[in-house]
């Protein structure tokens, strides 16, 4: 029961790219965001509205630790903060699962957030100033705990198919 897990930064392609490696492998893509808003039966941004951030961060950490124990093999897709809450960071490390960074630059993920920021509830209400700073400070505390990934992908200035080929190479 292989799992790939694909994590980083909100907008830096884990679902898109993990929906692009699905098609090719056949291996079936879990996207945590999409099983989180499944199970409570709201939108992320009405989980964080109505029930707060820490309810989420509960949610999130274990609907993780059941995907990861599934018996079926499966890409996962993580949401942009789950290796940075609840020791998520320390299932990256398990002997069953392969995870890779897919490393952004802040450039390359304010330029694809401010186009679609308003599913994201922790950008949805900045400017694009704001926005900037924020992307810089966030990013920067969050690195440590994506470095816990077994391995890192950049994909700054790849196309999908680049990153897809990335991973690919990875997992051969
Ligand atoms: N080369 C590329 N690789 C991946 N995504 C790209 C690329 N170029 C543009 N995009 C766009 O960037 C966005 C990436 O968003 P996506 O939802 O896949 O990121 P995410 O990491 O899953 O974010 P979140 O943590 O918020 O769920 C998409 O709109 C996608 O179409
Ligand atoms: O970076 C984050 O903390 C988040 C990213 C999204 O994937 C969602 O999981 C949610 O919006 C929180
Ligand atoms: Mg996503």
């Amino acid at each position: 029961m292989k799992k790939i897990v694909l994590l980083g930064y909100m907008g830096c392609g884990k679902s898109t790219i993990a929906q692009n490696l699905s098609k090719i492998t056949k291996i079936p893509f879990l996207d945590l965001d999409k099983c989180i808003e499944k199970r409570a039966n709201l939108s992320i941004n009405e989980i964080f509205e109505q029930k707060g951030e820490i309810y989420f961060r509960k949610l999130e950490h274990e609907m993780f630790v059941e995907l990861l124990q599934s018996t079926e093999n499966s890409i996962i897709g993580l949401g942009g903060g789950t290796p940075c809450y609840a020791n998520n960071h320390e299932l990256l490390k398990k002997d069953d699962v392969t995870s890779i960074y897919l490393k952004a630059s802040i450039e390359t993920l304010y330029n694809r957030l401010i186009h679609n920021k308003s599913k994201r509830p922790l950008i949805a209400n900045m400017n694009e100033e704001e926005m900037k700073e924020f992307i810089a400070k966030h990013l920067f505390d969050r690195s440590f705990y994506y470095n816990h990934a077994q391995y890192k992908v950049a994909v700054d200035n790849k196309t999908v198919e680049e990153t897809v080929e990335d991973i690919l190479e990875i997992l051969a």
